[in-house]
C-alpha cells in the first residue's frame, strides 16, 4: 500500500491502475505494507487465540442472543432449527462508538480489549485510505463546484486560484484540467462570439471541480454586449459556412435573455461535429 501513497493527492498512477484491475477482474486483493505495526497484528492473534481456548462457560458469558449479531457463538443464530457452520465466532461492533456494547466485551483473557481495539483502530485507518483510492479509481473524487456550462458572455476573463486547480474544459470526449499559471488570466470565448462567428470560434463547455483539502477562489469577469443588441452570425461567416448552423439559428437570442434564462444550459456538441 505504501507505493500507492507516493503522491499524497493523486496516488501512484501505476498502483491505482493495478487496484482498478484487481477490483474489476477479481474483486479480491491482498494488501501489504499497510502500516499496521506487527505488534498490533501479533496482539490480535494472541488475544483471540487465548479467548477461543477458554472454557465454554467463560466464553458463554458474552454469548450472542437470538436475533442479535454481537457476541460469542455460532455465526448468525437466527432460529433454533438452523444448520450451523462449524465455526465459533466472536462478533463485535466497534465503529461508530454508539454500536459498542460493553456487555459482549470479554474480560478474559487479560489485555484482550486493548489488543482488539488497537487492531480495529488500525484497520479503520487502512479502510479509510483504501476507500479514498477506490473513490479515485471510480472517478468519485470529482465533486463539482460548478456544473458543466458554456458562458453566455462574448468573452470571459477568469482569474483562477493560483494554488488550487479546479477548472476543466471539454475537449473531444474528456475533461482537460486548466493548470493554474500564477497571475495569468484565463480567457474563454463565450456564446456571443460563437454565434457571431457562426461557430468558427466555439464557446467551450467547462466546469469547476472542488479540491478535497483546500477551498478555491476564482474571479470571473463576463464581457457582454449591450443588452439591446440582437446577436446573429456575421454575413461573411454565413457565406463561408454556406448557411447558419442549425444550432446558431435556434440561438439567435437577445443576449440579456440569454444571460438570465440560459445561464446554466449547455447547448450540446456543435452540429458540425468539430471540437
Ligand atoms: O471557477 C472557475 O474557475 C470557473 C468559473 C466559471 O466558469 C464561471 O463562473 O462561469
Ligand atoms: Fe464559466
Amino acid at each position: 500500500m505504501s507505493s500507492i501513497t507516493e503522491d499524497a493527492d493523486e496516488g501512484n498512477k501505476e498502483e491505482l491502475t493495478k487496484l482498478d484491475l484487481a477490483c474489476e477482474k477479481w474483486g479480491f486483493f491482498q494488501v501489504v505494507n499497510h502500516g499496521v505495526p506487527s505488534e498490533v497484528l501479533q496482539g490480535l492473534k494472541d488475544a483471540s487465540a487465548e479467548f477461543f481456548e477458554l472454557p465454554l462457560g467463560e466464553k458463554n458469558k458474552v454469548s450472542m442472543r437470538p436475533n442479535d449479531i454481537p457476541g460469542y457463538g455460532h455465526a448468525y443464530v437466527v432460529s433454533e432449527d438452523q444448520i450451523f457452520d462449524w465455526t465459533d465466532t466472536l462478533i463485535m461492533l466497534y465503529h461508530p462508538s454508539r454500536f459498542r456494547n460493553p456487555k459482549i466485551w470479554p474480560t478474559e483473557p487479560r489485555g484482550f480489549k486493548e489488543s482488539i481495539e488497537a487492531y480495529l483502530n488500525e484497520s479503520k485507518r487502512v479502510a479509510e485510505e483504501l476507500l479514498g483510492y477506490l473513490s479515485l479509481v471510480l472517478g468519485m473524487d470529482t465533486v463539482l463546484g460548478l456544473s458543466p456550462h458554456s458562458d453566455t458572455s462574448a468573452m470571459t476573463i477568469l482569474k483562477q486560484d493560483d494554488n488550487v486547480a479546479g477548472l476543466q474544459i471539454r475537449h473531444q470526449e474528456g475533461w482537460v484540467p486548466v493548470k493554474p499559471i500564477p497571475n495569468a488570466l484565463v480567457v474563454n470565448i463565450g456564446d456571443v462570439i460563437d454565434i457571431l462567428s457562426n461557430g468558427k470560434y466555439k464557446s467551450i463547455e467547462h466546469r469547476a471541480v472542488t479540491n478535497k483539502t483546500n477551498a478555491r477562489l476564482s474571479h470571473a469577469v463576463f464581457v457582454v454586449p449591450h443588452d439591446e443588441v440582437e446577436i446573429e452570425p456575421l454575413g461573411h461567416f454565413i457565406e463561408s459556412h454556406g448557411s447558419i448552423s442549425h444550432l446558431r439559428e435556434s440561438q439567435i437570442w437577445r443576449v440579456c435573455v440569454a444571460l438570465h434564462e440560459n445561464e446554466n444550459e449547455w447547448k450540446g456538441p456543435h452540429p458540425d461535429g468539430k471540437d
